[in-house]
Parts: structure tokens; C-alpha cells; sequence
């Protein structure tokens, strides 16, 4: 039963939130109240079947499913935005890879208190990785984390390809060196994924009496006393409800809704906020600002071969035994994260860390997989992103009525510099996917961009080119102006209030933010 009063109330079950509660209930005189907007993981195939993303990642099953405005850089398109709406959030609905960021990214935040030296513990502390032993990995730490069980031979491929042309194998991109071409090590454990959720909030976690685990249900508003955080509005079962917090109300919604929350209850910049008829509680310039995300430019190509993701009558045998094959072994391609290999290049050998990351997926997926056309095509494709972007967005309000999405911007391709670091990023790609241990796989380039001048691939990234979903920074830490919490993640001014989730990321590092913290 709900309680009128919990000592935390935190608010999204996604990858902070799953992981604060669980600490936090480790204390037996904390009492704290988990809610999440989506449904409990418990049963949810796609969740748990590694390729079971392609069931939610295009639609809107446990999938917020955002859309973006209209990008300028891009031609005026507007960008889509997936985020997970269930127990585990999006490493629920994610491509499970376990990248950290480059260490000089951490030590970058060291005045902050949040250098490589500080987080390597907590990396160290959560993982629990069945494949690579060593200093910088953990063995015994609730995320389990793998190796692939699909290892498709086309992904394995790349990985030659790659060598060919003299790039330097990388067995661990975590380990004492990022540069290179390999694979990717997996959130896994026995050919499942292992969501934040299923890592932190195990049977025994939610057994605790001082967790309380509120599901299905949306915050719509914080309550403030003057410069105290008291509690949260809820809407639960269709009825608005109100929650006291006697410590803390700890925002973990995601690096869209937690700025939105912010914003929607009074805290932001007042000329965000009183146009929309809300009291202005507290100024803070920063709600909001400084989002930052990973651009991604996709190239295509169709297979030789039907044993690969895609939908036809001959692949129809394949899947069979594959679903057979994952039945009884829990192997085989219904456990690929798709993007099973990949690399971290520097466009210039005299930058100190890589520059581009590369995601070489086992499966055609234009426009994130909802173009259907394409994603019934036998095929792989090689995916090119900006580590570091100078671009800048924002995250806003389009109205008072907390049920209606963000306004999000994330303004790509705004900083020329990003553009020239695409661009070759992408030459660095193509090269790869022209040598012969992935041409003995091709059938046909789906793009044809190899004998485009800079010029016309510059034209065709602003025609194609979208998130590979690392928003980040919309409450970003720190304490000049433009910061929304201080380095202990409590919000500027405002007694009894944290954000913790990837929207406090000072800027985007070289790497995937699932695993930072
Ligand atoms: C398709 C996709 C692929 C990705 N691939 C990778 C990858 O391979 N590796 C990797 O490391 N990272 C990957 N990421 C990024 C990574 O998953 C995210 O950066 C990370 O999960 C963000 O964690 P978070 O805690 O900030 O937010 P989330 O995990 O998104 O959690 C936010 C939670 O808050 C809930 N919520 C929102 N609003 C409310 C509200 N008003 N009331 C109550 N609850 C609310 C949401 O439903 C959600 O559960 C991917 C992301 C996506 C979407």
C-alpha cells in the first residue's frame, strides 16, 4: 500500500534510478518510494531476448518514443528519439554495449570530483564481467556483462577488414587502451539482457520492506515549500495523488523528462516557464540547456546471405532453428545486440583519444528500423558517430499539460566542426567496408557513397543522419551559471533535490553513457 510519506522518493526506474534504490534500501531505516512511468520488466520477452529490441526501439511498445523539431543542419527533418518506458528504462530497450567513456573524459570532470581515478571504483564495484579479468574490470558487482553469444560471422568480418588496412585489434575497448577495431563485450548474462533493472532490482532487493516500487505511474509536478523540495504529484491509476518526502526527492527520469519535471514545477529560466502559466519558483538559466547527443550516419548494404537479420521466405528456415537454437541454448542470433563489433578511431593521429566510434551492425536499419522496406533486406551496416560534438541543444516546454513531450532540440550539426569530423569519420568507414573479407559478403552497396566528393557527403549526412541515442547535459553538473546541481548532484538552491540520471553529464564523453556512474 502507498505510504502519504517515504524518507526518498525517486523518480524513474531507468539506469540511475534502478541503481539508487537498490543502494539506498540497502539502509533499513531508509523508506523509499520507487516510481516509474512504464510497466514492470517481469515477463516482457522483448526485454529480456536480446533481439527483441527491434520490437521497441521503432514503435511505441515500452518506448516513449520522442520526435525532435525540425533539425536545420539536417535538411529541416525531424530526428527521432527512443527512450525506454519500463522497469530498467532505456537499458531496457538499448543495444546492451559496455563501453566506458575514454579515462582523460573523466579526468576532464577531476575538479569536479568526478576524475578517472574517482569513478573507476564504481565502474570496478557494478561489474561483474564473466569474460576479462584485470585491474580496471570488476568480476563480482551485480551487472553482468559478456562476450556476444551470437558472434556473427559477417560482424567478425569487419574486424578483419579492419586489419587489412592496418588498424590494430582492440580485445577490450575498457581495458588500458580504447583506440581500435574488435567487439563489443555485451550487458548479458546467459544469452539474456541485463538491464539496469534486472541487474539492481533483484528478487531479493524487492523483497526489502523499505522499497516500495510504484509502477505505471507518471510524476507530473514536484511540491516546494519555498526553497524546499517536500514531494512529487502522481498520476497513478488515473488519480492524481500527492507523496511527501522527509530527506529527498531524487530525479532519475532521463536526460528529457528530468528537465521537463524541472520546468513544469517552477525551476528554470522564468522566461521558460512563465509563459506557460506556471509560477516561477527558482531561477537556475541552465534547466534544460547544454543537450548533447551522438549523431550517427548509417551506411548500408545488402548480403549475399539470408543468415542475417532481415525478413524473407528463405530467411524463414534460418530464423526457425535460430529461435530453436535460442530455446534450448540460449545462443544463436536472437542474442546478437546487432551492433556486435565496432572501433574508436582518431581522424587525426595527433589527437590523444578517438575522435569517431564505430558500430558495425548485423542488420539494415534505416531511419531506426522503421522503415519496414529496408529492414526486411538480408544486410549489415556500418554506423559512424562523433565522440566529442560541439554542438549544443535544448530541452523545453511545448505546454503546462505535464502528459504532452518535451520540446527537444539538439540543434545537430550547429558547430561546423562537427560536420568535418563526420565526414571523416565516414571516409574511415568506407574504406573498411570496400576490403574483401566484407565485399565476400555484399551483394550491393544500398548507398553507393564511395565516389562522392566531400561536398555530396556532406549533402547526404544532412539527409540521413540521426541520433544513435546518447542524449546528455540538459541539467548539467558543476557550478558556474549555466550548472544545475552541484558535484553532489543536489540541485542549486533547492534544499532536498537531486537529478542523477545522464542529464547531469557535464558534455558527452568518448563512449556509451549507460555505465558511468
Ligand atoms: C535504442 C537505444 C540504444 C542504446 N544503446 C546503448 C548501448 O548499447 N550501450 C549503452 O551504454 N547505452 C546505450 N544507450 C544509452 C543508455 O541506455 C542511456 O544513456 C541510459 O540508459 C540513460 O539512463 P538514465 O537513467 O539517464 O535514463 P533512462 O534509463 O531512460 O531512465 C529514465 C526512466 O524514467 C522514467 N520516467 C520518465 N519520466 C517519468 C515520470 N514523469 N514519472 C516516472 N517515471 C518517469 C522512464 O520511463 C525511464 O524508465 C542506448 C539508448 C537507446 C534508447
Amino acid at each position: 500500500m502507498l505510504k502519504k510519506e517515504y524518507d526518498f522518493i525517486v523518480v524513474g526506474g531507468g539506469s540511475a534510478g534502478c541503481v539508487l534504490v537498490a543502494r539506498l534500501t540497502e539502509n533499513a531505516h531508509f523508506n523509499v518510494l520507487l516510481i516509474e512511468a512504464g510497466s514492470d520488466d517481469k515477463n516482457v520477452a522483448a526485454v529480456h531476448v536480446p533481439a527483441g529490441a527491434v520490437a521497441m526501439v521503432p514503435t511505441r511498445y515500452k518506448n516513449w518514443a520522442f520526435n525532435t523539431t525540425e533539425q536545420k543542419q539536417l535538411n529541416n527533418r525531424r530526428g527521432y528519439q527512443p527512450r525506454g518506458k519500463v522497469l530498467g528504462g532505456s537499458s531496457a530497450i538499448n543495444a546492451m554495449i559496455y563501453t566506458r567513456g575514454h579515462q582523460q573524459d573523466y579526468d576532464d570532470w577531476k575538479d569536479l570530483g568526478w576524475g578517472w581515478e574517482e569513478v573507476l571504483p564504481y565502474f570496478i564495484k557494478s561489474e561483474n564481467n564473466l569474460a576479462i579479468k584485470g585491474e580496471l574490470h570488476g568480476n563480482q558487482g551485480p551487472l553482468f556483462v559478456s562476450n556476444s553469444r551470437s558472434n556473427h560471422p559477417i560482424a567478425n568480418a569487419f574486424i578483419k577488414a579492419g586489419e587489412l588496412l592496418g588498424h590494430k585489434v582492440n580485445q577490450d575497448f575498457n581495458g588500458t587502451e580504447q583506440e581500435g577495431i574488435g567487439r563489443y563485450q555485451v550487458t548479458q548474462i546467459n544469452g539474456r539482457r541485463c538491464s539496469a533493472a534486472k541487474a539492481y532490482l533483484t528478487p531479493e532487493v524487492r523483497q526489502r520492506g523499505n522499497l516500495t516500487i510504484l509502477t505505471d505511474s507518471r510524476v507530473t509536478k514536484l511540491l516546494l515549500d519555498n526553497k524546499q523540495c517536500t514531494g512529487v504529484e502522481v498520476i497513478s491509476n488515473h488519480q492524481l495523488l500527492t507523496v511527501m518526502a522527509s530527506k529527498e526527492v531524487i530525479l532519475s527520469a532521463g536526460a528529457f523528462i528530468s528537465p521537463q519535471i524541472l520546468l513544469l514545477s517552477g525551476i528554470g529560466d522564468k522566461q521558460d516557464i512563465v509563459p506557460f502559466g506556471i509560477e516561477h519558483h527558482h531561477q537556475l538559466a541552465g534547466v534544460g540547456e547544454n543537450l548533447e547527443d551522438h549523431l550517427d550516419f548509417i551506411t548500408s548494404y545488402k548480403a549475399n546471405t539470408h543468415k542475417i537479420f532481415g525478413l524473407s521466405v528463405k530467411g524463414i528456415g534460418f530464423f526457425t532453428k535460430e529461435i530453436i537454437k535460442y530455446l534450448f541454448k540460449r545462443k544463436g542470433i536472437l542474442t546478437s545486440n546487432f551492433a556486435e563489433t565496432g572501433a574508436f578511431f582518431k581522424t587525426d593521429p595527433n589527437l590523444s583519444r578517438p575522435d569517431v566510434q564505430l558500430h558495425f551492425v548485423v542488420a539494415v536499419v534505416e531511419d531506426h528500423a522503421r522503415k519496414i522496406r529496408s529492414s526486411l533486406i538480408h544486410g549489415f551496416s556500418n554506423h559512424t558517430c562523433v565522440l566529442r560534438p560541439k554542438s549544443k541543444g535544448t530541452v523545453k516546454l511545448a505546454s503546462n499539460d505535464p502528459m504532452t513531450d518535451p520540446v527537444i532540440d539538439p540543434n545537430f550539426l550547429s558547430d561546423e566542426a562537427d560536420i568535418q569530423t563526420m565526414l571523416k569519420g565516414v571516409r574511415l568507414s568506407n574504406e573498411i567496408m570496400q576490403q574483401n573479407p566484407l565485399k565476400q559478403y555484399t551483394n550491393a552497396s544500398l548507398d553507393n557513397e564511395y565516389h562522392l566528393s566531400d561536398e555530396e557527403l556532406i549533402e547526404k549526412i544532412r539527409a540521413k543522419a540521426d541520433t544513435i541515442y546518447h542524449p546528455v547535459g540538459t541539467c548539467k553538473m558543476g557550478m558556474d551559471d549555466m550548472t544545475v546541481v552541484d558535484t553532489k548532484l543536489c540541485v542549486h538552491g533547492i534544499h532536498g533535490l537531486r537529478v542523477v540520471d545522464a542529464s547531469v553529464f557535464p558534455n558527452l564523453m568518448g563512449g556509451i553513457p549507460m555505465h558511468p556512474r
